[in-house]
């Protein structure tokens, strides 16, 4: 099968994971090292894959939180572009179609964007100083985006400007879909069906500072109903006392910790 075809077959249904996967898997409650507001309301936290390693959120996100963020996006949703690599310019592409704006705090009088970050900051321990603002995307009916890295791969990436590369990534999803619509991982298989109020957390790169090639996904089509999700993409900048380099070149945490 070819890397679409894996793509295009993850859609459809789910694999089969090995017997011994599954038993792997584990959740917990979860206060960060007894992080004040999660000493108060931990973080139910899923493991739902492990190479590489994907954390659901579940129920991180409130209704009205929900619902503030899509008011908030409403007015400011465009169709999404990506750049064109022979033109150079920024376009509507066919790998991606959707709509999506992104969330300054300074268009969020009642503090719903900041409260957010708040706690992404708090279960992930990671500075949101150098992270990107929250993106909100809507999909409808045939919306997806088609298999990617949400890190670059480009060497510049890597050593360009003080923030550099996305080092993880929370998808937060503001909406359930009635059918197609999951996130999927071809190259290793998982699936991520979308329920209303959880996120999925993930890091882009290794402890080593590169990327995890493990990492690429994507948006099924949406078949029924509409999808909402919102990106918050943390960078690598400003991390280096919070999240440790690895010993190793492939070192990776384990147990009850993200
Ligand atoms: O919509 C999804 O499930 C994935 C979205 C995504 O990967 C992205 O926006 O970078
Ligand atoms: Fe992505």
């Amino acid at each position: 099968m070819t890397q679409y075809e894996r793509y295009q077959s993850l859609c459809r249904g789910p694999w089969p994971l090995p017997k011994e996967y599954d038993s792997e898997l584990t959740c917990f409650y979860y206060d960060n090292h007894r992080t004040p507001s999660l000493v108060i309301r931990p973080v139910k936290v899923e493991v739902v894959f492990h190479k590489p390693r994907i954390f659901m959120l579940r129920g991180i996100l409130s209704e009205r939180e929900m619902d503030r963020l899509k008011e908030l996006a409403g007015p400011i949703l465009k169709r999404a572009t990506a750049k064109n690599a022979d033109s150079g310019k920024d376009e509507p592409a066919h790998y991606r179609i959707s709509k999506s704006g992104w969330l300054s705090s300074k268009h969020d009088p009642l503090g719903y964007v900041d409260r957010i970050d708040r706690r992404i900051e708090d279960f992930t321990g990671l500075t949101m100083s150098t992270a990107e603002q929250l993106q909100v995307v809507n999909y409808g009916i045939g919306g997806h985006y088609e298999p990617h890295y949400d890190f670059g791969t480009d060497e510049a990436s890597f050593t360009d400007g003080k923030d550099r590369n996305r080092i993880a990534t929370v998808l937060f999803y503001l909406s359930d879909v009635e059918l197609g619509g999951a996130t999927v991982f071809p190259i290793v298989g998982a699936r991520i069906q979308p329920f209303k109020g959880d996120a999925a957390f993930w890091w882009n790169l290794k402890k080593s500072g590169e990327g995890d090639m493990l990492t690429r996904h994507a948006g099924c089509p949406v078949l029924v109903g509409t999808k909402w999700v919102c990106n918050k993409w943390i960078h690598e900048g400003g991390q280096e006392f919070r999240r440790r380099c690895g010993l190793t070149p492939n070192e990776e945490s384990y147990g009850h910790s993200l």
